[in-house]
């Protein structure tokens, strides 16, 4: 079952004393269960951060983060992070690496394997199954990524910027690809990006960060019906598309037909 999560006042300084770096200051979110989040903000603003301790793969400095009512203090099966760089094992095969979360949690190998195969087809790599990631495109290395994520079946999704190093019309295929995915499972979806029109196209409601120590500056539900991904041009070509891409841009301080800045 998906799953809520809740930032229950969450500071981050990294180090201590005249190093310290104070990059979350006091952030709560609440997450209802099978929403679809994106957070937008300036590069090093804290959303990798933010997102790592979802996982729990970071210690908080302050506040509590929960899914459902489970405090996190370590990894756990109940959420998955997809990265940008997909973060595939070079030595596994396709199959090998969507099965790996499955052998961390100690699944026999027939059930591992069954299941891997199932969201290989589910996410469209079928026929790629013995294929290692150098023999993949980039979209279909972060599809082995997600198909990876998806067969835990965890109840909340984190993903870090997974589009980011993907050619546009990759990014487009995969984004429709993820709502297709989204609205037959509807998993409870946190997703980082620095594309405004990422966000609203996929989103329920985008969160904006401002620069650090970052607060939430922005909290904006977005209005369009689903399933969206049959009428992305109609969507994109709606007066309300423009108007919050605009109110958008503004809070993260950007002029006119500036680009949010992208540090690799
Ligand atoms: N392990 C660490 N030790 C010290 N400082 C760190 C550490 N990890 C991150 N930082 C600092 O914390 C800040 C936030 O980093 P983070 O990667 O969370 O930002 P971000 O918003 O995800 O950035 P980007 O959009 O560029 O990916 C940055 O100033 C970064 O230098």
């Amino acid at each position: 079952m998906p799953k809520s999560i809740t930032v229950d006042r969450v500071s981050k300084t990294y180090g201590s004393g005249e190093d310290a770096v104070h990059v979350l200051d006091d952030i709560s979110i609440s997450i209802p269960e099978k929403q679809f989040v994106c957070i937008l903000g300036p590069s090093g603003c804290g959303k990798t951060t933010l997102m790592k301790m979802m996982d729990g793969l970071i210690d908080l400095s302050a506040g509590e983060i929960r899914i459902g009512d489970n405090v996190i203090t370590e990894p756990t099966p109940e959420a998955a992070l997809v990265f940008q760089n997909f973060e595939l094992f070079p030595w596994r095969t396709t199959l090998e690496n969507v099965e790996l979360g499955l052998e961390i949690l100690g699944v026999d190998k027939s059930t591992r394997r069954e299941r891997a195969r199932t969201w290989i087809d589910r996410v469209g790599l079928d026929g790629f199954e013995e294929s290692y990631p150098s023999e993949l495109s980039g979209g279909m290395q972060q599809r082995v990524g997600l198909a990876r994520a998806l067969c835990v079946d965890p109840e909340v999704i984190l993903m870090d910027e997974p589009f980011g190093a993907l050619d546009a019309q990759t990014k487009d295929k995969m984004q429709t690809q993820l709502l297709q995915l989204w609205e037959q499972e509807k998993k409870t979806v946190v997703f980082v990006t620095h594309d405004i029109r990422e966000s609203i196209f996929l989103a329920d409601r985008v969160l904006v960060m401002g620069t650090k120590p970052s607060s939430i500056v922005e909290d904006i539900e977005i209005p369009f019906e689903r399933p969206r991904w049959k009428r992305r041009v109609e969507i994109e070509n709606d007066e309300r598309f423009a108007e919050i891409e605009q109110l958008l841009r503004e809070r993260l301080g950007l002029k006119a037909e500036e680009e949010p800045e992208v540090v690799q």
